[in-house]
């Protein structure tokens, strides 16, 4: 479980999430929210990217000021912007640079390397450049990079905003398959339609939390 507790967020003398208390149980929550609303400022709380100004953010227990690292190892935090995650030449390679960090044995990395490459439809790119692969491609690599180091949550920012129509099915699909809880920052409204969970943002507030079915409506009215 993740739990924020009278969380606000600043940067600078300016804050942007105002003493929000949040616990997400759910197997797939979306959050969702107009430009500036606070929503990847949310995100990156989740994992420890940024620790609150004011309050505590807890996952599992562990807490992401205390316990960052480990916090980090069970979150994973999936960028909108592959470029920004993905580190190594190869697509092989970029795979099993997290895995190598975290010291796992030599066999255990080219197991999950070669699962990973399978899973996701990336086997034939596997010597390729990873820089030289599309957009969507790029994206699907960023994914699997974060999947292939099995994290027990995993936090996706605006996962399918710079995909074509094919890719975004792909990626919808492939959360839609985690069994992982899954926290999602998105425009998409489509994706999130059977989610059972949607928090909306407003000002760095909770203005509507429930069902899609409720809050969705909610955040368009709001929008409009
Ligand atoms: N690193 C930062 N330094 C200073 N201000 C920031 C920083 N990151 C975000 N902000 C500001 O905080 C506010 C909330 O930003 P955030 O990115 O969390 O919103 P968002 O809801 O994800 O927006 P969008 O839908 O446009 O991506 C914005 O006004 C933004 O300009």
């Amino acid at each position: 479980m993740i739990e924020l507790r009278s969380v606000t967020h600043a940067y600078g003398d300016r804050p942007v999430l105002h003493d929000l208390s949040l616990r997400l149980e759910e197997r797939r929550i979306a959050i969702l929210g107009g430009n500036g609303s606070g929503k990847s400022t949310l995100a990156r709380l989740l994992n420890g990217l940024i620790v609150p100004t004011a309050g505590s953010v807890s996952v599992d227990g562990l807490d992401t000021r205390r316990d960052g690292r480990a916090v980090r190892q069970r979150v994973g935090f999936v960028f909108q912007n592959p470029d920004t995650q993905i580190v190594y030449p190869t697509v092989e390679e970029d795979l099993a640079f997290g895995l190598k960090a975290r010291r796992l044995p030599r066999d255990e990395i080219a197991r999950r390397v070669a699962a990973a490459l399978e899973r996701y439809g990336l086997a034939r790119y596997r010597h390729q450049p990873a820089h030289q692969m599309s957009g969507g491609e790029k994206q699907l690599l960023a994914i699997a990079g974060v999947l292939v180091l099995e994290p027990s949550h995993v936090v996706f920012d605006e996962p399918t905003t710079l995909l074509d129509l094919r890719n975004r099915r792909k990626v919808i699909q492939l959360v839609r398959d985690l069994p992982q809880r899954v926290v999602v920052v998105t425009h998409d409204l489509d994706m999130i339609m059977d989610f059972d969970r949607v928090v909306v943002l407003e000002g760095g507030r909770v203005v509507a939390d429930g069902p899609p079915a409720e809050a969705v409506p909610a955040y368009v009215e709001r929008l409009g």
